[in-house]
């Protein structure tokens, strides 16, 4: 039976937002009533425009700030600022630059108490540079690293911490196509490894349909639920593209009109012409990237 490892109850957050000599300051209402599980062990994505309160969302799972009202609950227990059950991965890697990618690890590894001494840091360091395919990267500084290893660094950090929930900001928003596929393919494997429980956020719908079990998407102003999707697809046969399967489409079509407010269209087929969604409209949602999808802000 699965249980939720994470509950988010009837969040609001309110921000403060101070003025100046000519405009008065005023509140700001981030997100309003959200409501969503995690499942223990579940890999749960979360997409919306920008603005619709996905960081707000994570940051306050992840405990760096408070909701206004409601509660979150981590195993039934409210969370009370960060701990070390959640490990977060932001866009901007934020390691130590005057460290080797190594020592990068070790120094997660102290400050999570683990090894008893630098030897065994050293080693258990290694062994998850090996696990994110870096082992022959140990000396490197950060500078010497491009993007996607800068941000596998910053994966294995923060698995050294053995969190039982990862959240990940947007992770691979600044990576390369090529290199962002190898590091979703990569990280499916690490959950599926760990089975650690991982809540994240993204921009893209093709990210967000490939890496969850679930979607929650999001609308904005304020930032609500509008949607929560099950993505229950067969594993392709081996060799078999997994983005282009018919249950891909049909999951990434879905989130992709609950983004664009067109899932009336999809529910409400009594006006052929309005729900006709063209076939072109589908190509233009399948780029590699799903970089297609950005939405952008205040979108008309
Ligand atoms: N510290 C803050 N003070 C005031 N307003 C804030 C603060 N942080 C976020 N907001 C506001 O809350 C809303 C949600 O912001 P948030 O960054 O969570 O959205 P997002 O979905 O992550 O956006 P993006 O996709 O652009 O990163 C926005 O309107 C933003 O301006």
């Amino acid at each position: 039976m699965t249980s939720a490892k994470i509950r988010v109850s009837d969040v609001n957050k309110i921000f403060e937002v101070p003025g100046s000599r000519r405009v008065p300051g005023h509140l700001a209402t981030a997100v309003e009533g959200v409501d969503f599980d995690v499942h223990d062990g579940e890999f749960v994505t979360m997409v919306g425009p920008s603005g619709s309160g996905k960081t707000t969302i994570l940051d306050l799972v992840a405990g760096l700030t408070t909701p206004t009202s409601g509660s979150i609950l981590v195993d039934g227990t409210p969370i009370n600022g960060p701990g070390r059950d959640r490990g977060v991965v932001f866009q901007q890697y934020a390691l130590l630059p005057w460290k080797s990618t190594l020592d990068n690890i070790v120094f997660a590894l102290k400050a999570a108490g683990r090894g008893r001494h630098r030897a065994e840091r050293r080693r258990l360091a290694r062994e998850y540079l090996e696990l994110v395919g870096l082992k022959d990267y140990a000396n490197r500084y950060p500078h010497q690293l491009s993007g996607g290893m800068k941000q596998r660094v910053a994966i294995a950090r923060s698995l050294s911490y053995q969190p039982e929930i990862l959240l990940m900001d947007e992770p691979f928003g600044a990576l390369d196509a090529q290199t962002r596929e190898l590091l979703q393919s990569e990280l499916l494997r690490l959950w599926k490894s760990t089975g650690t429980t991982v809540l994240f956020i993204t921009h893209s719908v093709e990210e967000a349909v490939y890496l969850g079990q679930r979607v929650v998407v999001l609308e904005a102003r304020p930032g609500r639920v509008k949607a929560v999707v099950d993505v229950d697809r067969p594993e392709p046969p081996a060799g078999t593209d997994p983005r282009s399967t018919p249950e891909f489409i049909t999951h990434r079509r879905r989130v992709w009109e609950l983004l664009h407010g067109r899932d009336h269209l999809a529910e409400a087929p009594e006006d052929p012409d309005a729900h006709h969604v063209p076939a072109t409209h589908d190509l233009s949602i399948a780029g590699p990237t799903g970089d297609a999808h950005r939405l952008e802000r205040n979108p008309s």
